[in-house]
């Protein structure tokens, strides 16, 4: 059981005369030493331009490393580890080697395997070591050390590293995430090395080191997978102050292969025009619409039949057959519009074929009918130079076989021939993937012939939402434009891997990580699926503090429809975040959310408890503005955050300039040292009210204020 801790005097700090200090002092002098030793190295060769392909992918190693010794600074080396055999090693923020040659490490890198150690030893568990120690510093100076025994008399607790932990959780916050390298706990540590095939879905309470798990996680795979760099990793969040909450993490640890985003922002040139009720939202993301979508893109094909070209002014049938041939042979394994690619091509080659068929046939009859020949080709040549296309192959050349360059000027000429292109389009026409989406979604027929499993209201609803794209719409044009494809191949573009795969719809990531992943709908499922066919996806999230509109309230509701079986779990069970306090009042909340879970177990007590007061709507916005002040001055130099329904935002927001104000949903993910909810009766009434109030009352650090409205 953990026992809650308000402080640990054990831990040796402000005194430069401590011989522990002064030894860390030393090695951390060292280490500094080392890093600007490397980094001024790694100045010098970049400082030489690349000269080629080569030169250039050293280049690009040569960059990471320096940004991974430039982010190092801060907290370069934050731990010890002394072996039962005498042997101690540093662990760091990143690995520096002590020589040159690569040999013993002078600093080992945390997410190095023989690093484990440090985040799960235990004295029932000591797996060879007798000694944890963490390192505080502050810029370069080492201000505190805190040891704990590894043998099996020791006393054995839940948290590693408390003293430096429980320092770490009682920090004003800036508003900003940091990162957790030196803490992680032993439960978290699992996760984040754990196995990167296939989905990991990691279900944890508030404040247990979700969103921490997760970016550490993918700073982990990043350093243990190379390949990953080069593929980018996508970090999904559910909101653009979320993403920015959280956007130093990543570099702090020195990774920059990232790319932020939310499920609205995913599809590039595509952006959220309105909102939309919750009804709608959840109707449109279910799972239905990916089979509802291929099969009604799928009946956009052209069907077989008797095509007919122009060709010099001349007749080139293509039977039935040859075009079924050709459309299987184009719709195999592709995309629509790669599909429609090939097809053209094949066209062309059939073209050119039969063009060339009927050059040589005319050849062959060269000695029956020289004269007459010559004036037909010699017509067909004067039309096509009316059009200002050349053949090349004129009469006069018809005194042997095709060369292979006259064959390629017909097909030359039949590729550029506007008239052929025309024809094609009337047969296979270019779809635009909204005009498509927006087509089906408006006609009440169609969907019934390809979603029959809504009912006839739900269908009115659907083609009832006007045509602006609303969040659901993301998801289902991503699906309708992912199944069209690209009408011209993609290009690349952009220096930074991060603006490249930003830019591309079909960007296949190494790896994505998603947080509050409670909140995706099942077609928001199938948009991250899409962005990484190995599905390796860690996701985060509280199935207690969903606030989407779906119906799901459990894991295997939620994930099922996309993953099938083919998922695994993880949990996190203690709450770092929330003292024990705050904790001891989301109980019952909890149950009227209609959860079966049990909150997650508190490890400190803030020594602050919640506290309530009562005001008339009125009074109400004044009595915000008032606490709100006195909260920003008890926690000078931290953060306070406001958190109220909906229908009263506005008002506060006006009442409160410069103070946070914001929604259950919209404080999802975040923190601040003090939060005071409004009318927490109200929030509960809201839809999913009680997952909010859940949300809302878990987001302090230290103190918890409540304004009741009572009239
Ligand atoms: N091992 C750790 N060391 C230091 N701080 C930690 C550790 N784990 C979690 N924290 C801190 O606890 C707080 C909560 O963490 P985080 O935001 O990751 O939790 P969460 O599970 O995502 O919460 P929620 O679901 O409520 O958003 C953060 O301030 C985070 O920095």
């Amino acid at each position: 059981m953990t026992v809650p801790i308000t402080a640990r005097e054990d831990f040796v700090r402000e005194s430069t005369t401590h011989p522990a200090l002064r030894d860390e002092q030393e090695f951390i002098d060292r280490a500094h030493a080392r890093r600007d030793t490397l980094l001024a190295a790694v100045e010098r060769e970049l400082a030489a331009a690349p000269r080629d392909d080569v030169e250039a992918a050293r280049v690009t190693g040569l960059r990471r490393r320096r940004a991974d010794l430039r982010h190092a600074e801060q907290g370069l080396v934050f731990g010890r580890l002394d072996a039962a055999d005498g042997s101690s090693r540093h662990i760091g923020r990143i690995g520096l080697p002590e020589r040159d040659d690569d040999s013993e490490p002078l600093v080992l890198d945390w997410r190095a395997a023989a690093a484990r150690p440090f985040y799960t030893a235990t004295p029932l568990d000591p797996q060879g070591q007798q000694r944890r120690r963490h390192i505080r510093t502050r810029g370069r100076e080492v201000v505190g050390v805190d040891d704990e025994p590894l043998d099996p008399e020791a006393a054995a607790g839940e948290l590693v590293g408390e003293g430096a932990l429980l320092q770490a959780l009682s920090a004003r916050r800036t508003g900003r995430m940091g990162t957790a390298v030196a803490t992680l706990q032993r439960e978290q540590d699992e996760i984040v090395r754990s196995d990167s095939s296939g989905p990991l879905i990691v279900q944890g309470g508030p404040g247990t080191g979700k969103t921490v798990v997760a970016l550490h996680r993918v700073a982990y795979l990043l350093f243990n997978r190379p390949e990953l760099a080069g593929q980018g990793v996508l970090v999904l969040g559910p909101s653009p102050r979320f993403l920015d909450y959280i956007a130093q993490v990543l570099p702090a640890l020195g990774e920059t292969s990232v790319v932020p985003a939310t499920c609205d922002t995913l599809l590039p040139g595509a952006a959220v025009e309105r909102e939309e009720s919750r009804e709608l939202a959840e109707i449109k993301g279910r799972a239905l619409w990916q089979p509802t979508l291929t099969a009604y893109i799928r009946s956009l094909l052209p069907a077989p039949g008797d095509l007919e070209f122009l060709v010099d002014g001349e007749r080139y049938p293509l039977p039935a057959q040859r075009v079924r041939d050709a459309l299987d042979g184009a719709t195999s394994g592709r995309d629509v519009h790669a599909a429609r690619r090939w097809f053209i091509d094949k066209v062309h080659d059939l073209l050119t074929d039969a063009v060339v068929e009927r050059h040589e046939e005319l050849l062959a009859g060269m000695e029956t009918g020289f004269e007459e020949i010559l004036a037909r080709v010699d017509a067909g040549q004067a039309r096509s130079d009316d059009r200002g296309v050349h053949s090349g192959a004129t009469g006069v050349d018809v005194d042997g076989e095709l060369t292979d360059d006259d064959v390629e000027r017909i097909r030359a000429r039949i590729c550029s021939d506007a008239g052929i292109a025309a024809r094609i389009d009337d047969f296979w026409p270019v779809y635009d993937a909204r005009a498509a989406l927006r087509r089906l979604l408006q006609d009440d027929a169609l969907l019934r012939e390809f979603a029959g499993e809504l009912t006839g209201d739900e269908r009115a609803l659907v083609t009832g939402a006007p045509a602006p794209l609303a969040p659901s719409d993301i998801p289902l044009l991503d699906a309708v434009a992912t199944l069209l494809g690209a009408v011209d191949p993609p290009q690349e573009q952009g220096e930074f891997l991060a603006d490249r795969a930003a830019a591309r719809r079909d960007w296949a990531y190494g790896h994505v990580a998603v947080d509050e992943a409670q909140e995706l709908s099942a077609m928001q499922w199938h948009m991250v699926l899409r962005r990484v066919p190995s599905r390796s996806i860690t996701a985060v999230g509280d199935i207690d503090q969903t606030e989407a509109p779906h119906r799901h309230t459990s894991w295997e509701e939620a994930v099922q429809p996309v993953f099938g079986d083919r998922w695994r779990r993880g949990d996190l069970t203690i709450c770092y975040r929330t003292p024990r306090e705050v904790m001891a009042l989301t109980e019952p909340v909890l149950k009227r959310a209609g959860s079966s879970s049990v909150p997650p177990r508190a490890v400190r007590d803030s020594g602050v408890e919640p506290w309530v007061v009562t005001a008339t709507d009125a009074e109400l916005p004044g009595t915000v503005g008032q606490l709100a002040a006195e909260l920003a001055a008890r926690w000078e130099g931290g953060t306070v955050g406001v958190i109220a329904p909906t229908a009263r935002l506005t008002t506060l927001r006006a009442r409160l300039p410069g103070t946070v104000v914001l929604s259950a949903g919209e404080a999802k993910g975040l923190e601040w040292d003090a939060a005071l909810v409004v009318d927490p009766d109200g929030i509960a009434t809201e839809p999913r009210g009680w997952n909010g109030l859940y949300v809302a009352l878990t987001r302090c650090t230290q103190e918890l204020g409540r304004v009741r409205a009572v009239s």
